[in-house]
């Protein structure tokens, strides 16, 4: 017999799975498991009602956290965008302080804007880079840094306050409660992280006369926990939001899976290897394709010492290595598309693997004329986002070729 909550769940007509409950391969002891034609609802023991007596978390609460989930992935990806161009402007040390509301209202008055720009003269990039720069200079720079951080802070907003509108609803079960628990923990992480690498640039380096320019160490953490926080909200989002496949469980399917596990793992590598090419703007050390200057493996490749040391810190191999990365993602993806090629698949899956496949030699182009034109901001900035595009269509794969728990 079904316990009410439950029975509520599959007489109130929930169309298709409640999908929430498929992460992991276990499935947790508290959840009764019934299976209608394809789909599979799921219900709690004893889960929350809504007013009107529907068990919850049921289809359409799954839904609508789908849609706020992948709503919040898009926020974030504006955020990598904005970041990317705050970078490219060189306006990311303008801001010379950080504080969580004060800093919300920028100045207002000539004196409240000569009073921060007086405070910005202190610091390095304007001794060093910018001591001939005008208030109307300072003023663009200032309003790029201030918008990206006010983006943080609407990002944030977007995470934490349905969070805990949806958690005192019931909409979440055990496993989404962890789940969102841990992106609201990093998007606040993420903020952390982005005053740490700032400060890196404000630091007076003395006996330096090279451009200021913030840890590469830091704008790579900064890139890579920001594209992570992206991918787990669209990978739980999309999740809810499709119907799984129906795959037999042949070895073939179970390759292509594993591959393309594989490719994605590759495409987030390259991403975050070029992380290391604008912190170093290795992107202007040697502008030609396919070769490095005049050779195919230049020469000062292992100029640093120790060795290890070239692989995050010597410009040349940064940017190699970001070349064999890209060009590994390429035939990664070109692989996988020639594999499901022959196979037969559901119609969704193949439109994701084909968009796959069109961006990452997209993609590839954009590098190449970043490279070849020595980094034009709009298309260094669109290089960027396409790296996003790509890891969407890469998650995109893998939501569509997930395995449905048992
Ligand atoms: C799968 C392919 C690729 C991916 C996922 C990728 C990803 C990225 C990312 C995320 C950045 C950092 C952007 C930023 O923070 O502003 C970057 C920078 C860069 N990439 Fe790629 N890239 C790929 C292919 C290539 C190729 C083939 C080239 C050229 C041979 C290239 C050249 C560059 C250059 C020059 C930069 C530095 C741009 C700057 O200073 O802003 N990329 N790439």
């Amino acid at each position: 017999m079904l316990l009410p909550s439950l029975r509520h769940v599959v007489v109130c007509g929930c169309r298709g799975a409640v999908r929430g409950y498929q992460f992991g391969n276990r499935t947790p002891l508290r959840q009764w498991v019934v299976r209608r034609g394809q789909s599979t609802v799921v219900a709690e023991a004893g889960s929350a009602q809504t007013a009107t007596g529907t068990a919850v978390p049921n289809a359409a609460t799954n839904r609508i956290v789908g849609r706020w989930l992948v709503g919040c992935s898009g926020l974030v990806l504006g955020a990598v965008v904005l970041g990317g161009v705050t970078r490219l402007t060189e306006s990311g040390l303008s801001m010379v302080d950080w504080h969580l509301v004060k800093e919300m209202k920028p100045p207002q008055t000539q004196a409240e804007w000569e009073a921060e720009f007086s405070k910005y003269q202190q610091f390095p990039e304007f001794k060093i880079m910018n001591h001939d720069m005008t208030l109307t200079e300072f003023k663009f720079i200032f309003y790029m840094e201030w918008g990206h951080r006010m983006w943080g802070r609407l990002v944030g907003l977007a995470y934490i306050l349905p969070t805990m509108y949806f958690w005192k609803k019931g909409y979440f079960n055990r496993s989404m409660k962890a789940r969102v628990l841990g992106l609201c923990g990093f998007v606040f992480f993420q903020g952390l992280l982005g005053w740490y690498m700032v400060k890196s640039g404000l630091e007076e380096k003395p006996e330096s006369y090279d451009i200021p320019r913030v840890s590469q160490y830091r704008l790579a953490s900064h890139l890579g926990s920001a594209l992570l926080l992206y991918s787990a909200s669209l990978w739980t989002g999309l999740t809810l939001l499709l119907p799984p496949n129906k795959f037999p469980d042949t070895k073939r399917v179970l390759q292509l899976r594993r591959f393309a596990k594989g490719t994605g793992a590759l495409v987030f590598l390259t991403a975050l290897s070029g992380a290391f090419v604008a912190g170093l703007d290795a992107g202007l050390v040697y502008n030609s394709f396919p070769k490095m200057g005049e050779l195919w493996i230049p020469d000062d490749l292992l100029a640093f010492s120790p060795t290890l040391k070239n692989i995050f810190e010597n410009p040349t191999t940064v940017q190699f290595d970001h070349r064999i990365l890209a060009m590994s993602s390429l035939a990664a993806i070109t692989g996988l598309y020639l594999f499901a090629r022959k196979m037969r698949l559901p119609r969704r899956a193949k439109i994701a693997i084909g968009c796959l496949t069109a961006m990452a030699y997209t993609q590839v182009a954009l590098g190449i004329s970043t490279l070849l034109l020595y980094v034009p901001t709009p298309l260094a900035a669109t290089h960027q986002s396409g790296s996003v595009a790509l890891l969407t269509f890469a998650i995109w794969v893998l939501a569509e070729l997930r395995k449905i728990a048992k």
